[in-house]
């Protein structure tokens, strides 16, 4: 975690902080968040369980755990992308920059998705329009009233950034005519053309092979460093989430089980689910397999306890 992050996360920690942007206020803090779903005509789901976590300005936050715990609805949640039923329950708090958003009205959640906060899905193919050129799909995504909306320019630049080549040909192209990896970087084009202060990127590259993968997670974590994007990385695999995040939250059955700066948690993991998580990445990575990317520290500590066995 950068000295930075540090500071404004203990000034955080008083329960201080005003509502500007460079106070020390974060940019987003849910508290107790609490999401029931409807899952049938007389029953509901509660999804998460008091689920509280904070992200800061440029911070890269992981929330990691198992299927079903509940990554998904806290990212839609914070999104303001959960299923629009009056059965949907939402209590606790999501503020952005001091805002409380719980609540708010549909309108002022529209401002939220349009300029602050931006996602990435697991499935392009569903969130792409079928029927519209790359390029448009791109253009259209720039708000009224910033620099270059509407500039067909524009739209190849954000394409550019988001690690593609031959935009000029590729802006002409429907999503089908695409591979699997370009139709993901042409959702974090779409995604950082309203250069939101928030990517929420949910499972980002779980259905590409693992080459494929690496390039797309490298294209994003450079693409949020060029912009000062902040971000919450969501996915089941830690290995993912570890090698990309300052900070990280272990969520399961609903719950934030464990939570600190992500090399802290990797290194001396708490609970027993994070211990778990963390044998899977020993064991697969001893076994060989390409995993996205395992911190020195990370090594460095396996490496140790291997030695404090062997005496
Ligand atoms: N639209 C929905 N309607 C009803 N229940 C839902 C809905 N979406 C999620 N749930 C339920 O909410 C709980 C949390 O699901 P969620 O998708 O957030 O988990 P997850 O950790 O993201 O898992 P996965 O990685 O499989 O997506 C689960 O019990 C799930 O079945």
């Amino acid at each position: 975690m950068s000295t930075t992050i540090r500071a404004r996360q203990e000034h955080d920690d008083t329960g201080t902080g005003g509502t500007g942007a460079d106070d020390g206020t974060p940019l987003l803090q849910v508290t107790d968040l609490q999401v029931h779903l409807p899952t049938g005509s007389r029953s509901e789901v509660q999804a998460t369980r008091g689920v509280s976590l904070t992200v800061r300005r440029g911070e890269r936050v992981g929330i990691v755990g198992e299927s079903g715990s509940g990554k998904t609805v806290t990212g839609r949640a914070v999104a303001g992308l959960l299923p629009t039923s009056p059965r949907v329950r939402v209590a606790g708090s999501i503020r952005f920059a001091g805002k409380e958003m719980v609540g708010a009205p549909s309108h002022a959640w529209d401002q939220v998705r349009a300029r602050t906060v931006g996602m990435i899905f697991q499935d392009p193919l569903t969130y792409l329009n079928p029927v519209m050129k790359i390029g448009r799909q791109v253009r259209e995504a720039i708000p009224r009233g910033r620099a270059g909306h509407g500039r067909p320019e524009e739209a190849l630049r954000f394409l550019s950034l988001a690690g593609l080549e031959d935009v000029g040909d590729l802006a002409e192209r429907f999503p089908h005519e695409l591979s699997g990896g370009m139709r993901q970087r042409v959702l974090i084009a779409v995604a950082i053309a309203k250069r939101p202060d928030l990517l929420v990127a949910d499972e980002p590259t779980t259905a590409l092979d693992a080459t494929v993968q690496r390039r797309v997670l490298q294209t994003l974590e450079k693409t949020v460093a060029e912009l000062g994007t902040s971000l919450v990385l969501i996915s089941h695999d830690i290995a993912v989430v570890s090698g990309m995040t300052d900070r990280i939250y272990v969520m399961y059955a609903g719950r934030v089980v464990e939570s600190g700066a992500t090399c802290d948690v990797l290194e001396r993991p708490r609970h027993a689910y994070t211990r778990a998580l963390l044998r899977s990445v020993r064991s697969l990575t001893e076994d060989g397999v390409d995993l996205y990317s395992i911190p020195d520290s990370l090594r460095a500590s396996w490496a140790r306890e291997e030695e404090a066995h062997a005496s």
